[in-house]
């Protein structure tokens, strides 16, 4: 068998793959539901019955008394009247007898009166009696017998997963035990020689080249969350034969196997081979991104299925999304997992190939009366794009993308409630903001933030996509920040300038500044590399204003046109020598150990219109802003002042 790489990547519809998948399965029986095994319900949570339940007791099991009072003939107490009580004397056998809530009433019983509606009499005759003012109705507070449960009487359907109040009726109704539908046994297979465990990283620190090995703990925490158990495999190497042999001790163990990395087209990608060597190849490249280079297949001999995940580790949690939830839920006879849904409007335009369903990570809030959904990172290998994802929107294959402002259905990772109380903030980032949410997440709100630079954030205002946008566009004319850019791209809208804190912009250097640079002017020297913001950055603004006071034209300024659109891409384009320096501010020159020469602080605003600013939503954020506990944490990160926290800078 040929061991040689698979350049050949299919483009297959996903209900085209899906379809394929299920009649390769069906074929061995491999698509049937899980078989019935028998637990006791304390262990029964979460499982699934595989058999209707019927009750094997009935609950109650006699007629119970449902207060604490007397036990009486409901024919003794006719007559009984506020002008005209009746005494019953207290007796075994009649006509009242004491009972508890909960106990059973006497055979010759059909009603019970509350203690509290009741008189007690002492007899002369030392005989206790109750006194009565109203009649009963028959059956008054008593809970006859099966009023919960009658046994015989179905109390769970097959395929009903199990709450905490299912186990509780179950034993109710007699049962010590449950049948229920194994939990599918999954293997995980993390392949590639490059992986390093977390564990080897903190102790012997990251060569170039290392990635630290985190796809299997998704895959199985998922399988896991899902109802399957899953067997975690130690990394394999890129190595053919060791990982055919761990591809068949797994199928031999387990209901599907999934193998993760080596899916594409690399030099050491050999999963495609392998299965097609062990059984049969049923896809290889579906038409979803991220996740394209999916394979689907069977191992023979064990008739096990077989899933190739993408190693990207956002294209191996969505496969794990959709094609491992599904075939769990199958199996345990459940529906595919449904998400809620909620129609938003979207801030930007979004390209995406024909001939591909994309999945697009995206934040969401509600600003004013509009559902707004902001697209985080698009790549591959952003794990924390999907960590800060509220939901998902899918574009389909048909469609080359969506305009911005175009309504678009979100799949809600989270609650509706929890995206009533989310602020939007989409400007100029700051790390101040992260500090921000912390601290906004005490008083019940969250705070999601879309890096768009300055300029990008007004433009989000004047849209209606945020309630918020961090500015620090300086004017070279007036020497002030945000207000002139306000009057010129927001005029109408009424707003609040809030000042946020004042930060140290600088140049960021390697350590020691091995160039010397002592400012700006040391740009022009011959063969010093910069790395530039992206226009409408007001770092970018800061850049141009001092070099028109200095007289220094971009083109003299080697790398002026290279643009980074963060202050760290700036920071790591120093750290990695693709750049003698760059503008930013300290707290990413400190975060990667770099040496800083500052230039300037400058103000950093938050710019709110006024219909947010007064809103209910925004008070925490105001109240933190004007309050200490905020300025204190910020006073302590490198590189910032406080001391105009909370003033008003202008208003509209
Ligand atoms: N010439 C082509 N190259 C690539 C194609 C293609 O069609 N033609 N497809 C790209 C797409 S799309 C994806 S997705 C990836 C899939 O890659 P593989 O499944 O072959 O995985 P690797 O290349 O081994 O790894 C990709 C990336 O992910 C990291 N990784 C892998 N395993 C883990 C793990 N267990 N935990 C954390 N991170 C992991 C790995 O180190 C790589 O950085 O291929 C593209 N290329
Ligand atoms: O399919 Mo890959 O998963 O787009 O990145």
């Amino acid at each position: 068998m040929s061991k040689s790489r698979n350049f050949f990547l299919e483009n297959i519809p996903l209900d085209e793959a899906w379809s394929r998948f299920i009649t390769a399965m069906e074929e061995v029986w491999a698509w049937d539901e899980m078989p019935g095994e028998e637990v006791a319900v304390d262990e029964a949570l979460g499982r699934v019955t595989a058999k209707p339940v019927w009750a094997e007791l009935s609950s109650p099991a006699y007629h119970a008394s449902a207060m604490d009072g007397y036990a009486v003939r409901s024919t003794d107490t006719i007559g009984a009247m506020e002008t005209a009580p009746k005494r019953l004397a207290i007796g075994p056998a009649g006509p009242a007898t004491y009972v508890d809530t909960g106990d059973p009433i006497p055979a010759w019983a059909d009603a019970v009166i509350m203690i509290e509606q009741t008189q007690h009499i002492d007899e002369p005759d030392g005989g206790e009696s109750i006194e009565i003012h109203a009649g009963v109705a028959p059956w008054t507070a008593v809970r006859p017998m099966g009023e919960d449960m009658v046994a015989t009487e179905l109390v769970l359907p097959a395929n009903h997963l199990l709450k905490p109040v299912d186990l509780g009726a179950l034993a109710g109704c007699g049962h010590a035990f449950v049948n229920v539908r194994r939990k599918p046994r999954v293997a995980v297979i993390p392949t590639g020689t490059e992986l390093v465990t977390v564990e080897q990283a903190r102790r012997c620190g990251l060569k170039s080249g290392d990635i630290i090995e985190y796809n299997s703990l998704v895959l199985s925490s998922q399988v896991r969350q899902w109802g399957g158990i899953p067997t975690r495999y130690p990394v394999v190497p890129d190595d053919y034969e060791l990982i055919k042999a761990t591809v068949l001790e797994a199928a031999a163990e387990h209901d599907l196997v999934l193998v993760n990395a080596g899916s594409s087209a690399g030099s050491e990608d050999f999963t495609s081979s392998i299965v097609v060597e062990l059984g049969k190849l049923l896809v290889h490249g579906v038409a979803v991104r991220p996740g394209h280079p999916v394979i689907l297949g069977m191992i023979a001999g064990f008739n096990r299925p077989v899933i190739g995940i993408p190693g990207y580790p956002v294209s191996c949690a969505l496969t794990g999304e959709t094609f491992v939830e599904p075939l769990i839920s199958h199996w345990l006879g459940l529906p595919p997992r449904e998400q809620p849904r909620m129609q938003a409007s979207i801030t930007r335009k979004l390209l995406s190939p024909i001939g591909e369903d994309e999945t697009v990570r995206v934040t969401v809030g509600r600003v004013g009366e509009r559902a707004v959904a902001a697209p985080l990172s698009r790549g591959a290998g952003v794990i924390t794009s999907l960590v800060r994802a509220d939901g998902i929107v899918r574009i389909p294959r048909f469609s080359e993308g969506v305009e911005a402002g175009q309504e678009v259905t979100v799949e809600l990772y989270r609650t509706p409630a929890e995206v009533e109380r989310t602020l939007v903030h989409i400007g100029s980032h700051d790390l101040c903001l992260d500090l921000l949410a912390q601290y906004l997440a005490d008083s019940g709100r969250r705070f999601t933030s879309a890096n768009a630079g300055s300029l990008g954030g007004l433009m989000a205002l004047k849209r209606g996509d945020a309630h918020l946008a961090g500015a620090h566009l300086l004017d070279p004319a007036t020497g002030d920040y945000n207000v002139s850019y306000i009057q010129q791209y927001l005029p109408g809208l009424p707003v609040v300038l809030l000042t946020f804190m004042h930060r140290q912009q600088g140049l960021i250097v390697p350590p020691g500044n091995p160039k010397g640079i002592g400012g700006l002017a040391d740009l022009t020297r011959e063969g010093l590399r910069f790395v530039n913001r992206q226009r409408g950055a007001g770092t970018r603004v800061l850049l141009d204003y001092h070099l028109g006071k200095l007289g220094i034209a971009p083109q003299q300024i080697l790398g002026y046109k290279r643009e980074e659109y963060t202050h760290m891409a700036v920071a790591v384009a120093v750290q990695s020598g693709l750049a003698d320096c760059g503008l930013g501010i300290a707290a990413a020159a400190r975060a990667l150990e770099l040496d800083f020469i500052p230039l300037e602080m400058e103000r950093y605003d938050l710019v709110i219109p006024r219909i947010h600013y007064e809103s209910d939503l925004l008070r925490p954020l105001l109240e933190l802003i004007n309050g200490q506990e905020l300025r204190r944490a910020v006073a302590e990160l490198p590189g910032y002042d406080t001391s105009h926290m909370g003033e008003i800078a202008g208003q509209w």
